[in-house]
Parts: structure tokens; sequence; C-alpha cells
């Protein structure tokens, strides 16, 4: 806690701190990097196929919560591994809820991508 520095201060030191945890994210996971790549190959078919103003709209808002999803879900994982790094029962269900909850995510980003990408084709 840094409450004595004025308010400004403090919320671009925690700005500076989020920062980093996305720099640690995009560094060190697998997963991240792979929901990244994806993303700017939908970038590029938005660009390419030249889709709307309210396509990319849905599209950044997929992509955006499927990478922070992606974060949020590492975060739980690793800590539950610092917290039990024994195997329990209810670790694995911790784990698997977080990851759950990225792949709900990830189907909605799959329905949206046909939504805006099959009638392109057709
Ligand atoms: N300590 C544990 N106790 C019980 N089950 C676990 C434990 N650790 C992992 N598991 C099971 O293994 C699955 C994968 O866990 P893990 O931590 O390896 O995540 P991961 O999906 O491989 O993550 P990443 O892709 O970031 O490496 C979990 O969803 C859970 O079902």
């Amino acid at each position: 806690m840094s409450e004595k520095k004025p308010f400004i201060i403090n919320r671009i030191k925690s700005v500076g701190y989020a920062f980093k945890g996305m720099l640690i994210l995009i560094k060190t996971e697998a997963s991240i990097k792979t929901q990244l790549c994806i993303a700017l190959v939908v970038i590029g078919a938005g660009f390419y196929f030249d889709i709307s103003k309210t396509e990319w709209i849905a599209q950044i808002a997929m992509i955006g919560l499927v990478l922070s999803l992606e974060g949020m879900n590492t975060s739980v994982e690793a800590l539950a591994d610092f917290i039990h790094p024994d195997f329990h029962e209810k670790i694995g269900t911790i784990k698997d809820v977080a990851a759950g909850a990225v792949f709900i995510a990830s189907i909605a980003a799959v329905a949206i991508a046909c939504v805006i990408y099959i009638p392109k084709f057709t």
C-alpha cells in the first residue's frame, strides 16, 4: 500500500504494475502467445475483408475478452500452484473452472467470427 503519495501518482504506479503483468503474460505464457497469434490473424482478416464498424467492435471486444480471461486463468493457476503445489481434487476443480471460463469466451469468439466471416465466402 502506498497511501501517502498523491492519488494520481498511485494510479500511474498501478498502471505500471498492470503493464508489467501484461508483459509477463505475453513473454511467459504459451497459451497467451497462441491467443495473440490468433488475434493478429483475425485482425488481418478484418482489414482484408474490410469488415464494418459494428463487426470491428464485436471482434475487438471478443479478442479483449478472451485474452483477459486467459490472463485471469493463468493467474488462478499460478495462485493455486503457490497455495497448494501438491495434487488435490479441489485444486483440479478450481483450475478446470477457470479454464472453463476461457472456453466459454472462446466458443462465443468463434461463433462471432463465423457470423462475421462465413457470409464473406458465400
Ligand atoms: N495440483 C493439482 N491437483 C489436481 N489437479 C490438477 C493440479 N494441477 C493441475 N491439475 C489438473 O490439470 C489441469 C491442467 O493444469 P495446469 O496447471 O497444467 O494447466 P494448463 O492448462 O496446462 O495451463 P498452461 O496451459 O498455462 O500450462 C487442470 O485443469 C486440472 O484438471
